[in-house]
């Protein structure tokens, strides 16, 4: 069952060329009990996509068209003011990029709880207050003490361990996590991703992990989402997208992760470089200039994300078997190899 159910979403930011998709007709379902990893290279829309979620992109961009229905929520893109700000936080708990800078200075991390608590209209502030410490403590720290803290006293590792209490702290249901482990040494990179993969289990959660390391999430999800170009180009059962990558960005990724591939040598950098709002194409296949598999359609058809293989869709003009195969066809009628 879908927790999530994003539909045709389409987000717009001002430019000097106008108002530019960043997010252009993605549709993208997030399953009760599933952590789903979004992957891209920067630039590909992965945290446009992420404050859509909340629908807090920041203005001037705005949410140009599609739904984004929440499991006992509705339609968070028609929610304002009141309504959106109880869900943000509340059902819909969320991390974003360099949160463990965000705490407040100030105030130890147990005002800021309490803040949250009646931001949220908390009737228990207590029993909020002790679920936080539980958590901290399931998280290897030292609930009483972290409480009690300022974070210039804490670790990176730990900020970023109390970014996530305080997303589930008010029993969210949807956990929205982007970038949670950049910056973060490799040790503590893993350290969080268990806590999240177990906290993650134990409350059932629809989890969003947004990240650029593909080989870091392989190790956590159940589902493998990946955007290029504003589009959703593939996703899948993360083992299967991953050991038969049906779309040539998906496999040009993971090419270029060692750490999936196991073989650093072998591991072949993405030529050319990936495009941003005003460079993006406006006709055909975003992914075409850098494809080697590009045929004539892409230049001419944007490829609709059809089901594929049961649980599986891509976006590709070129047959899965051509893609699996690695055996590029004719050369591109326009763009080609980068
Ligand atoms: N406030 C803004 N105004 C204009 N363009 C923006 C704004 N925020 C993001 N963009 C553009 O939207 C596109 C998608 O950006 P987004 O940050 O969602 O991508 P991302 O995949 O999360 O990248 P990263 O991993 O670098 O965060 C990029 O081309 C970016 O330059």
């Amino acid at each position: 069952m879908s927790e999530v159910r994003v539909r045709d979403l389409t987000v717009e930011y001002q430019t000097s060329a106008g108002r530019l998709p960043a997010v252009a007709a993605a549709s993208l379902d997030l399953r009760a009990g599933e952590i789903t990893g979004l992957v891209g290279e920067s630039g590909s829309g992965k945290s446009t996509l992420a404050l859509s979620l909340l629908n807090a992109v920041p203005a001037p961009g705005r949410i140009a068209a599609g739904s984004i229905e929440v499991a006992g929520v509705g339609d968070v893109v028609r929610l304002t003011g009141k309504q959106l700000r109880k869900v943000r936080g509340g059902e819909l708990g969320y991390v974003f990029q360099a949160s463990q800078n965000s705490l407040n200075p100030l105030k130890t991390i147990g005002k800021q709880l309490l803040d949250l608590g009646r931001s949220h209209e908390v009737a228990d502030l207590r029993a909020l207050l002790a679920r936080a410490k539980d958590l901290a403590d399931r998280m290897g720290m030292d609930g009483d003490r972290v409480l009690d803290s300022y974070q210039h006293e804490l670790s990176g590792g730990m900020r970023q361990r109390i970014g996530i209490v305080f997303a589930l702290v008010l029993n969210a249901k949807v956990l929205i996590l982007d970038e949670p482990t950049t910056a973060l040494d490799m040790l503590s990179q893993a350290a969080v991703l268990d806590i999240v993969r177990t906290v993650h289990d134990e409350n059932r959660l629809s989890t969003l992990i947004i990240t650029h390391d593909i080989g870091a999430i392989s190790e956590i999800a159940d589902r493998l989402a990946v955007m290029y170009g504003g589009r959703i180009v593939e996703d899948g059962p993360l083992l299967d997208v991953l050991r038969r990558p049906s779309h040539p960005y998906t496999k040009a990724l993971i090419g270029a992760t060692a750490r999936i591939t196991g073989d650093v040598d072998a591991a072949r950098a993405l030529p050319g470089r990936p495009p941003d709002l005003t460079t993006v194409a406006r006709v055909g296949c975003v992914f075409r200039d850098r494809c080697p598999f590009a045929v004539a359609a892409c230049a001419e058809t944007e490829p609709e994300l059809a089901v594929w293989d049961g649980d599986r869709r891509r976006a590709c003009h070129v047959e899965p078997s051509t893609v699996l195969s690695g055996t590029p066809g004719a050369p591109a009628a326009v763009g080609g190899p980068a």
